[in-house]
């Protein structure tokens, strides 16, 4: 029995930090495990152009604890008003390393998204030149769309004519829900890539509605049904070098999730790889854990591969039933819970 996990370090390609106060909490909580993270733009405003990445990127390095060699690669988010000169000058910034797609009311912080993507085929085409990848929150917004089929019709409607008016462009299709999902990313080029989430491999909706809800379990793209879990889980098994970790965690304090109109968000960072080893060794693939969390993410990017390591051992310790959060707290996913791994450092 495996009881002690040695871990090139990974890195985070999704996550939310927020701003301001609570940087202090955040920043630190994913510095301490990971070695780089992919920083979401979904601020009020949200970040739009080179200059505002680069104040948040220092906001964020004022908060790495000293010693720390986390590294935030910074993310513009794309609206209706970004053009192809912005998106050259991110990338002439060295900082920027990708763009965010929310489609306009989609989730958390996504007013300002885009209203049609049909608009932005020069904007993409800047981005494939420049190598950037497009980040995509994957759901339609029309109120006619049920929420469980709004990712299925995104990848239909959206997607799959974007990819394919855009070969060459590079495409993570974050935080996947569904089988759908997974057998799109499988079905196209090395460019499509996509990440997966703890919560999605370790819940369905089951588990966010029977017996009471769940708030904590409330994130977007909704958790689906069992059959959807399943190909997630199936899709980390095969070791698809495609899939790779996004945590996606996502603070909300715990009066704006328990809540009678709760915000969606799990907050995963505190424990991040531990609960992915976790539900990689209930898979019965341990030993795939290293690619999935550490290899596959920074090829994608093009990005070099984290050279120093993380240990990780096989120790129950209980997770916190809540964390500081600048003068309020978050509930964490699994709060109160008793966790198999224990990361060491
Ligand atoms: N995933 C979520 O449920 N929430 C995210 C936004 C997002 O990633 O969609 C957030 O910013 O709170
Ligand atoms: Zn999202
Ligand atoms: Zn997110």
């Amino acid at each position: 029995m495996t009881d002690r996990l040695t871990l090139i370090r990974p890195d985070d390609w999704h996550l939310h930090l927020r701003d301001g106060d609570v940087l202090a909490h955040t920043v630190p909580a994913t510095a301490r495990q990971m070695g780089r993270a992919i920083i979401m733009p979904n601020l009020k405003p949200p970040v739009m152009d080179a200059a505002q990445a680069l104040a948040y990127r220092d906001r964020i390095l004022a908060q790495r604890p000293a010693g720390s060699h986390f590294e935030p690669l910074m993310v513009l988010y794309l609206t209706d008003n970004t053009t192809p000169a912005i998106i050259a000058e991110a990338k002439a910034s060295g900082k920027v390393v990708a763009v965010k797609l929310y489609p306009a009311g989609a989730t958390t912080n996504s007013d300002s998204g885009v209203t049609d993507l049909g608009k932005l085929d020069d904007v993409c085409a800047a981005l494939a030149e420049n190598d950037m990848p497009l980040l995509v929150h994957g759901e339609v917004t029309h109120n006619h769309v049920d929420i469980f089929d709004r990712e299925k019709a995104f990848l239909d409607d959206i997607l799959a004519p974007l990819v394919a008016r855009h070969p060459t462009l590079k495409v993570v299709v974050e935080h996947i829900t569904t089988k759908d999902a997974a057998e799109f990313v499988q079905s196209q080029g090395p460019n499509v890539g996509a990440t997966i989430t703890v919560q999605h491999l370790a819940y369905n909706r089951n588990h966010m509605l029977v017996g009471g809800i769940r708030p904590h379990l409330f994130c977007l793209p909704i958790l689906k049904r069992n059959i959807h879990q399943q190909a997630l889980q199936d899709a980390v098994v095969s070791g698809n070098n495609k899939f790779f970790l996004g945590t996606d965690s996502a603070p909300h304090a715990k009066g704006a999730k328990e809540n009678a109109c709760g915000c969606a968000g799990c907050y995963t960072a505190y424990a991040a790889i531990e609960l992915y080893a976790e539900i990689f060794e209930d898979l019965g693939v341990l030993d795939k854990l290293e690619a999935f969390a550490s290899f596959n993410g920074a090829d994608f990017y093009g990005l070099p591969r984290n050279t120093d390591t993380i240990t990780l051992v096989k120790e129950q310790w209980v997770a916190p039933t809540e964390l500081p959060f600048a003068g309020d707290v978050i509930v964490p996913l699994r709060a109160g819970e008793s966790l198999r791994w224990k990361y060491l450092g």
